[in-house]
This record gives C-alpha cells, structure tokens and sequence, in this order.
C-alpha cells in the first residue's frame, strides 16, 4: 500500500511519498539553475541522456488554460504518462469511497483539496505506474501549493516548469464551455472566443472543438464549471501561484508561455519554444 512518510525536517514535518518513489529518485542528481535551461539541449529532450531517464515535467497554469490538453499532447509524443491531479480527485469522487464525501464539498465550492490527501493520492498513483514500468511524468495541477512543491522537490528533481497563459476572459468561457464524453473519455469546448485586441495586446481567437456526432449524446459537464466555481477557482488560483512561479523561476526552470490562440496555433508553437518541433516530425517519420 501507497504510504506517505513523514520526514522531519528541524521543527517542521513534511509529507513525503511513499518508499518506492523515493527509490525511484534516488540515484538522480538535482539539476543546477543554469542560464540556459537544462532541459532545452538539442536531440535529447525524450530521454535525458545525463540523467538516464524520461522527462520530468510539471505544467501551471490557470483553470481553463489547457494544461490537460497540452499536457496529454506531450505525453504521447515523449511517451511519458501525463498524471492530472484533478482526474485524481474526479477518480476518487466517482468511487464512492471513504474520502468522496469530504472531497465533493471542497471541489464544488472551488476550494484546494488538502496537502496531504493530494500527495496521497498523486503517491499511489506514482506507484502504480512504476510497477507497471512507467518512468518519466507530465504533471498537470501539482504543485499547486508551495507546500506542494516542497515535497516534490524533496523527492525528485523536476526538469522543466511550463506555464501556460491566457487573459482572463477568455478562461471563465473556456471552462464553462467545456464538455467530456462519457463514453470515450474526450475533452471538447463548445466555446467561440473572440476577444478583440486592446492596449497594445493582440486579440485571441479559438474556434470551438466541437465533438464528432457519436459523442454529441453523450456529454458531460464538469460539476465544478460553473461560472461561480470557475470564479472561486481562478481566485484561488491566482492567491496561491505566485509563490510557485517565483520558487521555480529562482531555479531556473520556470518556462512562461503565453498561448497564442486555439490548439492549431498553440500546439507548433509549444513545440517549437520546447525545441520539439523537429522531433514530432522525427516521430510520425519513424511510425
Ligand atoms: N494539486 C492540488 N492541490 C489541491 N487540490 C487539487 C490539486 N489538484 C486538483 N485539486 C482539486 O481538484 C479540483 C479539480 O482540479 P483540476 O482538474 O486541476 O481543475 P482546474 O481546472 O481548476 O485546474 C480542484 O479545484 C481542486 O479542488
């Protein structure tokens, strides 16, 4: 069983992950601030050649930004899992099990569910990929508070900290214009955003993935996408990311990108500030 263990560390005490993640990490060097990212060198993106293993990634950004989208996009093209803290607390929810109640209340008034039960969750979820033979990760949603980030960082040595943004306005629609398929499991939005440039900033333009006929019955809203909650969420997002954007711009690993539009402008660009541009065309060459 997934254990979380606590490390004492002069009068405080943090949470850690279980055991088995620790023996994951353990032979992995942390990674000095450098001028030059780290994770940027040409060719060796996928598997980092100095430090033998899969790339370890986290994605910030607001609700409603994309980091799901992006996240999992990157996942398949690196063959990384793409682990969403908050798929693992919609999971939790959808067990029935002892936590569901407690964590009902908190994610549908918006609220962040505790440090520890997050870590719980996310631990378990790490060591079940592991025994399957996983390595590497994109993170999408941890950490979301510096407590968070702490622990991470005391178990692992995270390479790269992407930043996805968009203005404001655009991310209530989003987020209320998303929709699931309870079938196949797909994201779509239904939104039209049109938000026009002002004050020397360009205007933003995404058309709405609209989802194929099959799925058209089948779709879901989240309970949490309300306009209130999607307000209560941003608020609380943009109190508790600060912190986390200065604690991994001090390390150098920080990458703040500003999402230009839609998935077909964003995705090569992405690639592109990742220097994965020529690797996704290496990819669908080899397949
Ligand atoms: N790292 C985390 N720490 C605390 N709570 C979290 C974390 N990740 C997810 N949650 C909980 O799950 C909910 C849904 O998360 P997520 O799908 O990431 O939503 P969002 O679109 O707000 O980023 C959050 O509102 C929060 O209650």
């Amino acid at each position: 069983m997934a254990s979380i263990v606590r490390v004492t560390r002069s009068s405080s005490s943090l949470f850690a992950f279980g055991t088995r993640f620790y023996s994951t990490s353990a032979g992995i060097s942390h990674a000095s601030p450098s001028p030059s990212p780290p994770f940027l060198h040409g060719g060796g993106i996928r598997r980092d050649v100095a430090k033998d293993r899969n790339v370890q990634w986290v994605f910030l950004g607001c609700p409603g930004v994309g980091k799901g989208t992006y996240a999992s996009r990157l996942s398949s093209l690196l063959g990384v899992p793409h682990i969403a803290t908050g798929d693992l607390v919609r999971e939790e929810l959808a067990s029935s099990g002892p936590l569901s109640q407690q964590l009902s209340e908190i994610v549908n008034q918006g609220k962040l569910v505790s440090d520890e039960i997050i870590v719980d969750l996310l631990s378990k979820r790490l060591e079940a990929g592991e025994s399957k033979g996983e390595s590497g990760f994109i993170l999408d949603g941890f950490p979301r508070t510096m407590r968070q980030a702490e622990i991470l960082g005391d178990v692992t040595d995270i390479d790269l900290v992407v930043n996805l943004k968009l203005p404001e306005e655009v991310l209530v629609e989003k987020c209320i214009g998303r929709r699931t398929c309870n079938q196949c499991g797909k994201g779509f939005n239904i939104a039209h955003i049109n938000l026009k440039g002002e004050n020397g900033k360009p205007g933003i333009s995404m058309d709405p993935l609209l989802p194929p006929p099959n799925c058209m019955t089948k779709l879901i809203t989240r309970a949490d996408d309300t306009e209130e909650v999607v307000k209560a969420r941003l608020r609380i997002y943009n109190e508790t990311s600060q912190p986390l954007e200065d604690y991994y711009r001090s390390k150098g690993k920080l990458m703040e990108f500003d999402l230009p539009g839609g998935i077909p402008e964003s995705w090569p660009r992405l690639l592109e500030a990742l220097r994965l541009d020529d690797y996704e065309e290496k990819q669908s060459a080899v397949a």
